[in-house]
C-alpha cells in the first residue's frame, strides 16, 4: 500500500518539530555548503581570468587565499552538518522508539497474543533504525541536492543559455538513466537483505535454544543449517555485487560524458564565441559538481521508496487502538480492598465462553482460594481483575468502584499480581525489584528481601543489589524467582494481591520459605490465590471452585470443609494435588 504524503508529513512534524532549532541549524549548514559549492568555481574563474589577463600578483594571491579559506570553511561546515544531522536523527528515532514501546506496552493482551514479540522488536527497532536516515538526511539532503542542482543549472544559464540548456537536458537524461540502472540492482540487494535476515533469524533462534540444542545432540545439524543459510547469503551477495559492477561502470561513464560535454562546450565557446578561459573552466567545474547531486537524488528517492515500508508498518502500529480504556478515578484507599464480581462472563474468541456468570464478594483483608482443573478459567479471572482484558458482560468492582472507571496506573499500583511464570529481567537485583522506580530506596528493598526470607540468597550475591541477574532468570531456582516476584509486589504495597501458586513441586525448605512469604504478603491485604497445595488452601477464608468457566462451588472454607456433600470436601478427601492435577 503506498504511503500517503500525509503520513510522511505527520511523522516529520511530530518528530522534527520539537527539535526545530536543530533542524533550522541543519538547513542553514546545508545552505552554507551549497552556497560555497556554487561560489568556489566563480572564484576559480576570477583567478584563471585574472592570471590570463596578467592581473597583479597580489590580487591573484588574495583570490587564491580566499578560495582556500572558503574550501576549509566548507569542510568545517560539512563536519558540523554531519554532526547535527546525526543528532537530529538520533533524537527523532529515539522519541519514535519510545512512543512505539509505550504504545506496545499499553496495547491490550489480545494484541500481544496475535503479534509475536519478535515481530514487535522488528517494528520498534528494525523499522525505526531504517527510518533514521529518513529523518536526518533523506528529506533535507534530497532538498539540498535538488537546490544544488538547480543552483548549478541557473548559474550555467547565466553564463550562457546554450550551456545551461544543454546541461539541463543532460541532467534530466542522466537522472532517468541512473534511476533505471539502480532499478536493475535493487531486487538483487533486496534478495541479499532477505537472505541476511534469514541467516540472522536462524542464528537468533538457535542461540536462544542453546540448552535444548546441546542436550538433544543437535549441534552438528545446527551447523549444517547455518552453513546452508550462509551459502545462500553468499550467493545473493555475490550476485548483487556482480550486477553492481556494470551499473557502477555505466554511471561513471554517464558522469564522464557530462564532463566531456562541458569541456567541448567550453572549448567551442572559447574558440568561437570569445568566452574567457576562466568561464570555460567554470562550465567544466559546474558540470563536475552536478554529478554528485544527480547520483544522490536518485539514491535518496530510492531510499525514500524503501523506507515507505517501514513508515507504513510503524504508522499502522501507532494507529493500533488501545481497547482497554483508561479511567479517570484514582480514589482507591491505601488499605486492603473489597472485591466484587457481578455476573462476569468472558471469552477470548467470540462464541467460545471461558468464564460464565461469575459472582464473587470478598471483604477487605479476606483471602479467596481459587481452585479448578487446568483450563477451568482461574488465570483468566485474575487477568480480568488486573484489567489485562475486560469482561464481555458483567462488572468487577474494587471498594465499590467499577475497575473500568479507575485509572490504569492506580489499578496497577493497588493490585499486585504474581503469575507462575516470573519474568526476571537482565538487569540488577535492584532494578528487578523496583522495576526501575528510583523513588524506592535501597533500605526498603533490603527490608523486603529480609521480610520475605531472601537474606541468605542476598548475602550470596557478589555485588549486592547491583548484581546483574542472568537473562530470563536462568541463574535462579524456581523458588527464588517466585520469592523475588513476591518482593516486587511487596515493595508496591498493594491492597489486593493475586498469586498464581507454582504448581511444580519444590523442595520442602523452599516450600516452607514460600509459605512464610505468602503469609507476609497477605498480611493486611485482600488475597486471591490460585492454589495447588493444601497448605495454601488452608489459609483461605473462602473457596471458589471453577469448572469449565462456571462457578461449581463458592463459600466459606470451613463450612465447605465440614459439609461432606461439598465438592471441596471431596477434593480434600481425594487429595487436592492429585484431584487438580
Ligand atoms: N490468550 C488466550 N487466547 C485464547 N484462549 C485462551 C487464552 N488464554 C487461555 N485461553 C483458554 O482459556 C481457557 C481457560 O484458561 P486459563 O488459563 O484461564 O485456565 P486455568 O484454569 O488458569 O488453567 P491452568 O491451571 O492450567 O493455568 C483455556 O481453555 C485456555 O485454552
Amino acid at each position: 500500500m503506498p504511503v500517503s504524503l500525509d503520513t510522511y508529513r505527520h511523522l516529520l512534524l511530530t518528530y522534527l518539530k520539537p527539535q526545530w532549532p536543530r533542524v533550522v541549524l541543519l538547513i542553514l549548514l546545508l545552505a552554507g555548503t551549497i552556497g560555497i559549492s556554487l561560489i568556489n568555481p566563480l572564484i576559480l574563474r576570477a583567478f584563471v581570468d585574472g592570471a590570463s589577463s596578467q592581473r597583479a600578483l597580489a590580487d591573484l594571491i588574495t583570490i587564491a587565499i580566499f578560495f582556500l579559506v572558503l574550501s576549509i570553511v566548507r569542510q568545517i561546515i560539512a563536519i558540523a552538518e554531519a554532526y547535527v544531522a546525526t543528532d537530529v536523527a538520533l533524537l527523532a528515532t529515539n522519541a519514535l522508539r519510545a512512543d512505539l514501546m509505550l504504545h506496545c506496552l499499553q496495547l491490550d493482551s489480545t494484541f500481544h497474543t496475535i503479534h509475536a514479540p519478535g515481530e514487535l522488536i522488528e517494528r520498534v527497532d528494525g523499522d525505526v533504525t531504517s527510518l533514521s536516515n529518513f529523518f536526518s538526511r533523506m528529506v533535507i539532503a534530497l532538498f539540498g541536492n535538488l537546490l544544488l542542482l538547480l543552483g548549478v543549472l541557473i548559474l550555467l544559464f547565466l553564463v550562457d543559455w546554450r550551456v545551461g540548456l544543454t546541461l539541463t537536458i543532460f541532467a534530466l537524461i542522466a537522472l532517468v538513466m541512473i534511476n533505471r540502472l539502480h532499478g536493475l540492482a535493487t531486487p538483487h540487494w533486496e534478495a541479499e537483505r532477505q537472505a541476511s535476515a534469514e541467516l540472522f533469524g536462524f542464528l537468533e533462534e538457535r542461540l536462544n535454544g542453546t540448552e535444548d540444542v546441546r542436550s538433544s545432540g543437535a549441534t552438528l545439524y545446527m551447523l549444517q543449517g547455518l552453513s546452508r543459510y550462509a551459502r545462500q547469503h553468499l550467493c545473493k551477495l555475490r550476485m548483487a555485487i556482480m550486477i553492481n559492477f556494470p551499473t557502477w561502470g555505466t554511471v561513471t561513464f554517464v558522469n564522464a560524458l557530462g564532463r566531456v560535454l562541458a569541456l567541448l562546450l567550453g572549448a567551442y565557446l572559447y574558440w568561437y564565441a570569445g568566452m574567457s578561459a576562466g568561464t570555460a573552466l567554470l562550465i567544466f567545474i559546474y558540470a563536475n559538481t552536478m554529478t554528485t547531486p544527480i547520483e544522490q537524488i536518485v539514491d535518496q528517492l530510492r531510499e525514500l521508496q524503501q523506507s515507505a515500508g517501514s513508515i507504513q508498518r510503524v504508522a499502522t502500529l501507532l494507529e493500533e487502538p488501545q481497547t482497554i480504556a483508561d479511567g479517570p478515578r484514582t480514589d482507591l484507599p491505601s488499605s486492603a480492598l473489597a472485591v466484587a464480581c457481578e455476573d462476569v462472563s468472558f471469552s477470548y474468541t467470540e462464541g467460545v465462553p471461558v468464564l460464565r456468570h461469575i459472582q464473587l464478594q470478598l471483604e477487605p483483608g479476606s483471602v479467596l482460594g481459587l481452585l479448578g482443573r487446568t483450563g477451568s478459567g482461574k488465570s483468566t479471572l485474575t487477568k480480568l481483575l488486573a484489567r489485562l482484558y475486560d469482561p464481555v458482560s458483567g462488572s468487577i468492582c474494587l471498594n465499590g468502584i467499577d475497575i473500568r472507571s479507575l485509572s490504569l496506573d492506580t489499578l496497577h499500583e493497588r493490585v499486585g499480581i504474581v503469575t507462575q511464570e516470573v519474568h526476571i529481567l537482565h538487569a540488577s537485583v535492584r532494578d528487578n525489584l523496583t522495576l526501575f522506580d528510583s523513588t524506592i530506596k535501597d533500605t526498603q528493598v533490603l527490608a523486603a528481601l529480609q521480610t520475605l526470607g531472601l537474606q541468605h540468597w542476598y548475602q550470596s550475591l557478589e555485588d549486592g543489589l547491583d548484581t546483574v541477574l542472568a537473562p530470563g532468570g536462568s541463574g535462579l531456582s524456581a523458588g527464588e524467582a517466585q520469592l523475588l516476584a513476591f518482593a516486587r509486589v511487596f515493595l508496591r504495597d498493594p491492597g489486593l494481591v493475586i498469586l498464581d501458586e507454582a504448581s511444580s513441586r519444590l523442595d520442602p525448605a523452599t516450600e516452607r520459605l514460600l509459605e512464610q512469604a505468602i503469609d507476609t504478603l497477605l498480611k493486611g491485604r485482600t488475597g486471591i490465590i490460585i492454589a495447588h497445595r493444601l497448605s495454601t488452601v488452608q489459609r483461605a477464608d473462602h473457596i471458589m471452585i471453577l469448572e469449565q468457566g462456571e462457578c461449581r462451588e463458592y463459600g466459606v472454607r470451613q463450612d465447605l470443609a465440614c459439609d461432606p456433600e461439598s465438592h471441596f470436601a471431596q477434593l480434600l478427601r481425594i487429595g487436592l494435588e492429585e484431584a487438580l492435577a
